[in-house]
C-alpha cells in the first residue's frame, strides 16, 4: 500500500510535520530491542548483524514501534557498511544487497502496518496498540566511520589526524547511493560526532545530487559541543547550509543534555530540529554493552550515568518541543514503551487543514 500522500521535495519535512500537528515522533533504540529479543550484537557489524541472521526479527521491531506511535522509522543501516560485510566476506554486490534489505525491511513493515490499520483501527485503546493512519517515513541510517570501527568512535569523534573529508566521502559515498537507490523517504546522518563527517556528508549529498531528503544529528557529551569537542555551531551551520537537508538536531545523547543543545541549534538553523536522546547510560565498547551507576562505582559522577526512566525521559520532552524540537524520539536503551510515552506527550495533536 502506498504512503499518505508524502512529498518528495525538500518540502516534505515541514509538509509532513504540518500532517502530524507540528510535531512527530521518531522511533525508539533498534539495537536495544533487538538484543532485548534475544539477538547478540557482539559483533563488527553490531545490529547490521540482524540483516544476515534475522531479518524477522528487524521487521518485527520496526512494527513494535509503529504500534507504540512512532511517525518515522530508522533503517538497521546504521552499522551497515560495505567495507564491513566485505570484511565478512560478502563481495561487493552482496553487501550491496544486504543495505538495500535494511530499507525493504522497514518498508515492508510500514505496508504491514497499514494493512493492520485497514483491517483494526484504534488509537491507543484495548491493548495498547497504536493502529491509525497516518503519513509515516522510512528513514535510512547512515552511522559514522566511527561507528564502522566498531570501538566506540562515534562518542569520541578521533579518528586520527591524518583523516580527511575526501577519506569519509569515499568510504560513504556507494553507501549512500545504494541506500538512496532503495527508495527511503529520508536518510538518517545519525550520531555524527565531528565536523569533517558533516562536511564529506553535505559534499556527497551535493556532488551525487542525492535526491532523498536527508536529516543530520549530532551526538554531544557535555550539552556544549559535539563529542569531538567540535563547535556544534559550526557543524550545525554545516547541516544549515545544505539545501537537501531538512531537519537538524541531537541523537544518542543523555536527556539533561538536551535542553541546552536546542537552545544552541536554534541559534544558527531555519530548519525543523530533531531530538532523539538515549536513556543517559554509557556505552562501554569493549564489552558491547551499555552501564549505569552500578559499574561505574569509582566515578565521582556515577549516577549521572545512570539511565532515566520513561517517565523522566517524557517530562521532557514537552519543554524540548516548546522551545523548539519538532521530532522526537529515543535513541539507545529507549524501548517502544518510550516511545508510546511520547506519543501520549504529544497527543492530542490537531492536524492542521490540508493546504490548498
Ligand atoms: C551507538 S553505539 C552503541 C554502536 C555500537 C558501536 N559502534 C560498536 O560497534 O561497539
Ligand atoms: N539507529 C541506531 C542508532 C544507534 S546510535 C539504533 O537505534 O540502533
Ligand atoms: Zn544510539
Amino acid at each position: 500500500m502506498e504512503a499518505l500522500n508524502i512529498p518528495t521535495t525538500p518540502s516534505l519535512m515541514r509538509d509532513f510535520l504540518r500532517q502530524a500537528g507540528g510535531a512527530a515522533v521518531i522511533d525508539g533504540g533498534l539495537a536495544t530491542e533487538l538484543e532485548r529479543h534475544g539477538a547478540d550484537l557482539n559483533d563488527p557489524l553490531w545490529s547490521a548483524k540482524c540483516l544476515l541472521t534475522s531479518p524477522h526479527l528487524i521487521r518485527s521491531v520496526h512494527l513494535d514501534y509503529l504500534e507504540a506511535g512512532a511517525d518515522i522509522i530508522i533503517t538497521a543501516s546504521y552499522q551497515a557498511t560495505i567495507q564491513g560485510f566485505e570484511a565478512k566476506g560478502f563481495s561487493r554486490e552482496e553487501s550491496e544487497t544486504l543495505l538495500k534489505k535494511s530499507v525493504e525491511i522497514a518498508l515492508e513493515a510500514r505496508d504491514i502496518y497499514y494493512e493492520r490499520c485497514n483491517k483494526n483501527s484504534c488509537d491507543g485503546l484495548g491493548d495498547g496498540r497504536i493502529l491509525k493512519i497516518r503519513p509515516i517515513l522510512v528513514a535510512a541510517s547512515v552511522g559514522s566511520y566511527g561507528a564502522y570501527l566498531a570501538d566506540g568512535s562515534e562518542y569520541s569523534g578521533d579518528y586520527g589526524d591524518a583523516m580527511t573529508i575526501e577519506a569519509l566521502k569515499e568510504f560513504h559515498g556507494r553507501r549512500v547511493q545504494v541506500l538512496a537507490e532503495a527508495g527511503p523517504d529520508l536518510i538518517a546522518f545519525e550520531t555524527v560526532p565531528n565536523k569533517i563527517e558533516a562536511q564529506a556528508y553535505v559534499e556527497l549529498l551535493q556532488e551525487e545530487d542525492i535526491k532523498i531528503p536527508a536529516w543530520f544529528s549530532f551526538n554531544s557529551k557535555d550539552g556544549i559541543n559535539v563529542v569531538s569537542g567540535d563547535s556544534l555551531l559550526e557543524c550545525a551551520s554545516i547541516a544549515e547550509s545544505c539545501k537537501q537537508v531538512v531537519a537538524v538536531g541531537i541523537n544518542c545523547t543523555p536527556p539533561r543534555f538536551i535542553h541546552e543543545l536546542i537552545l544552541a541549534i536554534k541559534k544558527v538553523t531555519t530548519k525543523p530540529i530533531i531530538i532523539y536522546p538515549n536513556s543517559g547510560e554509557r556505552y562501554d565498547a569493549d564489552q558491547k554493552e551499555w552501564v549505569g551507576d552500578h559499574a561505574l562505582t569509582n566515578e565521582p559522577n556515577a549516577q549521572e550515568n545512570t539511565g532515566v526512566s520513561d517517565e523522566d525521559f517524557v517530562s521532557y520532552v514537552s519543554k524540548w518541543c516548546e522551545i523548539g524540537a519538532s521530532l522526537v524520539g529515543g535513541c539507545c536503551r529507549t524501548t517502544p514503551d518510550t516511545i508510546r510515552a511520547i506519543y501520549r506527550t504529544l497527543s492530542p495533536r490537531s492536524p492542521d487543514p490540508p493546504m490548498q
